[in-house]
């Protein structure tokens, strides 16, 4: 009986007629296919009475033979055979084994690859062509999977499945590898998928572009919150090889997780798109959608602090797809610090951890999209509704091309689904603890993340709320996601998949079932169980729960998930290319931004009358200062040389305006620490965020310093001509600038903080130490040290910008008689020196600003700091 040999998507076998095989996506199958539309078990091929036949087993999309639908027929030499698709479906290709071979079956395959490459039969009438020889064709060996061991060994008696001319093939690999981009990441990547099915098959007809987006006119339309309408572009090459474009998408098409323009694409590389990422295989293209069904791991991850403190140990676990997973333990035993490294926010300083045999830390720039965290403080502003706060939200996460109603559709999809309808007017201030946790739940799943951190979701809830909350996480997690939640609650661990006990020093106490953790400690209940950790602090709790046979089930599912490429490999840092926003989206970030601001201050009534109240007070006061000539110098034919009080109205008017800047800002930052935390890991753009503060804050001061020199000036004597302009408008320049400036000032201290609370004072230390800077009160100028601390001081330089239009050297009584000439320098009656002090004014702002921008930089997660 001749063998048959089988031959599709650039792989060889030869069939022994003494038994059959099947073929389907089943990894049990002999002949294993990753189409989607492939059935598990499709058909099988066997030798029936000397003839050679196939039989579909009732597959869902059909087998199908010279264009039409087969049940069974009777294959040979020359026989083409299609599965899934009558013409682009998986083909197989069958020709008779050459006579001249040995017995042994190993040896007769190697000897037919070896010596006499498949003969593929051309096309039949109708028959789309064959896979593209060269490339493309190379890489198609991947559209089946490598056996498993078992049927790997069984077949390799009957059936060696090996690629056309392997000798060819490793050389058509080996120019893809000297062609592409080094090693490392793109290697990793090779894992992905490897053993799951795609989502769905392209075929790629060689010279035509194919463009991937949200539009329906595109080639290939891919849904998704981060996908924009017009994304990338697969475009061909000469050789049969494609090369991957961005086209200007928002949030970026990313290659083995690493943002690209355009890049040469081999059959080793995974492109992202949203949450979607493409391989080619052969002539088609591969899609694997993140549905959620990925494995997610930690392997290793440790953290040490200050001098070499360990306070995550050598932490492992597995986590299965679309499940709840509970972290408990006692408090100081590492949850937050694991949330913080599994989130990629402080990465851990060894270990891994994989996302889909992907490395989160190497490839955060574009895993960062499938992760949701909601941290143990609201993301929320809690002045909004919640409809206004997730339509910022969604404004600022989704593609700058999303329309209007695209981003209401996603928002009334997420309310349903959190049954938070009823509330979206409410201002989330208003809800309960419970509502405004949901809110921010809602607000992370806007983005459809597959992966859901929660710290800490129920505390300061009571237990009917907190059951409600867990429910919440295990529908979330039933429908498609696995959900991550750090609790100190146990009153609802039966809702979850497995918990995570953390022990004290940060190593893991018990990883699997809530049902079986307490049998494995030996007590009845978790408060026995966390008395014994805390009298036993020193135990080994780790190493117990290594030595145990609980463990060994999790070690097995740890180590399956590493990718084979880089055992081993230490977690890695992005390169900073990789997270700097894109540039299109900086406009519309900070637009945003500043949109949002506005409404929060403006739905504040109290704060807004507050911010007009205070320099209208400030303002006035300054006016109840008894001076005769105002802020002019006395007439000539006066009996007095000079104006004291001209001097004290300055400083009332100066230091009111440097409290009234600082106090504007002073709160601005720390105020919403989280939200900015957890959107820059989002991809909000740092510079975007510090600008819409710096522009709504500036503005708002600056209507300040009008307000303040309106009132304060309305009611006094001007000296007639300014040095540029009117004397009123020169002064108001010069106050509205000390304005801007110490809100810069404000806005660092808000940065520097770390608690709202120490903002007070520290504003207080910074008015006191102006109003004694002013130059007012005593002499500054050839004072060696005081003089230099002042020029430091927005004060000081302020108080010199009005002194020189106000010719305050000659108008206020000279420091010493004797030496009436010996001015303050920075005050001389000239438009130069009025300049130089109203640049320095500014300068510090300036200066300011970009302290802020690195004080900023110290909240980020770490993997964002660029
Ligand atoms: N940056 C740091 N420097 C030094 N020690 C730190 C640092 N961060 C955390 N720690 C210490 O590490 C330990 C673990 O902290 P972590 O906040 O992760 O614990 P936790 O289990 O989340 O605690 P809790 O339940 O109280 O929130 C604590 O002892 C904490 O003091």
């Amino acid at each position: 009986m001749p063998e048959l040999v089988l031959h599709t998507s650039g792989r060889t076998w030869t069939l022994d007629a003494s038994r059959s095989y099947t073929i389907g996506r089943d990894q049990q199958a002999d002949i294993s296919c990753i189409d989607r539309r492939v059935s598990r078990r499709h058909l099988v091929i066997r030798c029936d009475g000397g003839t050679w036949v196939i039989e579909d087993l009732g597959s869902a999309n059909g087998t199908f033979a010279e264009g039409r639908r087969i049940q069974r027929i009777e294959i040979g030499h020359g026989s083409i055979v299609r599965l899934g698709d009558v013409s682009t479906g998986t083909r197989l290709d069958f020709t008779e084994a050459p006579a001249a071979v040995s017995d042994d079956p190993v040896d007769r395959g190697t000897s037919v690859a070896a010596a006499a490459p498949p003969v593929v039969p051309g096309p039949r009438p109708g028959e789309v062509p064959a896979a593209p020889t060269g490339v493309a064709a190379a890489g198609g060996d991947d559209l089946f999977r490598p056996l498993p061991h078992h049927a790997a060994s069984d077949l390799a008696r009957a059936a060696v499945p090996r690629t056309p001319a392997d000798a060819g093939d490793a050389r058509a690999r080996d120019i893809h590898r000297s062609e592409g981009p080094p090693a490392g990441p793109r290697g990793a990547a090779a894992a992905l998928s490897i053993d799951r099915d795609p989502s769905g098959v392209y075929p790629l007809v060689l010279g035509q572009r194919l463009r991937i987006g949200r539009a329906q006119d595109n080639e290939l339309v891919v849904e998704g919150p981060y996908v924009s309408r017009y994304h990338a572009e697969f475009r061909p090459l000469p050789g049969g090889r494609f090369e991957i474009v961005d086209l200007g998408s928002h949030n970026g098409t990313y290659v083995n997780g690493q943002p690209v323009g355009h890049q040469l694409i081999g059959p080793y590389d995974i492109v992202g798109v949203g949450h979607s990422t493409f391989r080619l295989a052969g002539d088609r293209l591969e899609e694997f959608v993140d549905t959620g069904e990925v494995s997610f791991t930690a392997r290793n991850l440790t953290v040490t602090v200050g001098r070499g403190k360990t306070i995550l140990d050598d932490v492992s676990f597995g986590v299965p797809e679309k499940s709840l997973v509970a972290v408990i333990g006692p408090s100081g035993s590492g949850k937050s610090t694991l949330l913080r490294a599994l989130t990629g926010y402080r990465p851990a300083d060894r270990g891994q951890v994989l996302y889909d045999h992907r490395d989160l830390y190497a490839q955060f720039a574009e895993l960062r999209h499938r992760i949701g965290l909601v941290p143990q403080d609201d993301i929320l502003h809690k002045e909004l509704t919640v409809d206004v706060a997730l339509k910022y939200a969604a404004k600022l996460r989704f593609p700058g091309d999303t329309k209007a109603a695209e981003r209401k559709a996603r928002i009334d999809e997420v309310l349903q689904e959190l049954r938070l309808d009823v509330h979206r007017g409410k201002k989330v201030a208003s809800l309960s603890g419970g509502q405004r946790k949901r809110v921010s739940v809602a607000l992370e799943l806007l983005t459809k993340p597959s992966l859901l951190f929660l710290d800490e979701p129920t505390s300061g809830l009571d237990p009917g709320l907190d059951r409600n909350v867990m429910k919440l996480l295990r529908g979330l997690a039933d429908d498609g996601r696995t959900v991550l939640v750090v609790t100190h609650s146990v009153a609802e661990l039966s809702l979850c998949d497995q918990v995570l006990v953390m022990a004290p020093g940060g190593s893991v106490a018990y990883f699997g079932p809530p049902g079986e953790a307490l049998d494995y400690f030996g007590h009845d209940s978790w408060a026995d169980v966390f008395s014994a950790f805390e009298d036993h602090r020193d135990d080994d709790w780790g190493g117990r729960w290594r030595a145990s046979r609980q463990y060994d089930r999790c070690a097995a599912e740890i180590d399956s998930a590493v990718p084979p490429q880089q055992p081993g490999a230490p977690a890695a840092q992005p390169p900073a290319r990789a997270l700097r926003p894109k540039p299109q989206g900086w406009i519309g970030q900070l637009w945003t931004l500043m949109r949002r601001y506005v409404s929060v201050i403006a739905s504040d009534k109290g704060f807004m009358a507050l911010m007009l109240l205070l320099p209208a007070v400030l303002g006035g006061v300054s006016c109840l200062i008894p001076a005769t000539y105002g802020l002019a110098p006395p007439p000539s034919d006066s009996r007095f040389r000079y104006n004291q009080e001209s001097g004290t109205i300055l400083l009332v008017l100066v230091v009111g305006m440097c409290f009234s800047g600082a106090a504007n800002s002073v709160r601005e930052l720390i105020k919403e620490r989280v939200i900015y935390e957890r959107e820059r890991a989002t991809g909000l753009s740092r510079s975007a965020y510090l600008m819409s503060k710096v522009i709504v804050l500036g503005l708002i001061t600056t209507v300040q310093g009008v307000i303040i020199c309106a009132i304060g000036l309305s009611v006094r004597q001007l000296p007639a001509q300014g040095l540029l302009m009117p004397t009123a408008v020169e002064l108001c320049v010069v106050i509205s600038a000390l304005g801007f400036t110490t809100m810069m000032f404000g806005l660092v201290i808000s940065a520097l903080v770390r608690t709202p609370e120490k903002t007070m004072p520290l504003l207080v230390m910074f008015a006191v130490v102006q109003v004694v800077f002013t130059g007012v009160l005593f002499r500054l100028f050839d004072s060696p040290g005081i003089e230099q601390v002042g020029w430091l001081m927005p004060a000081r330089w302020a108080v010199a910008g009005a002194g020189t239009t106000l010719d305050l050297a000659h108008t206020m009584p000279p420091w010493n008689v004797d030496k009436p000439d010996d001015v303050d320098p920075l005050w001389a009656h000239t438009v130069t020196q009025w300049g130089i002090d109203l640049g320095v004014l500014l300068a510090i702002g300036l200066v300011c600003g970009f302290a802020v921008a690195r004080l900023l930089r110290r909240h980020e997660p770490e993997v964002m700091r660029d």
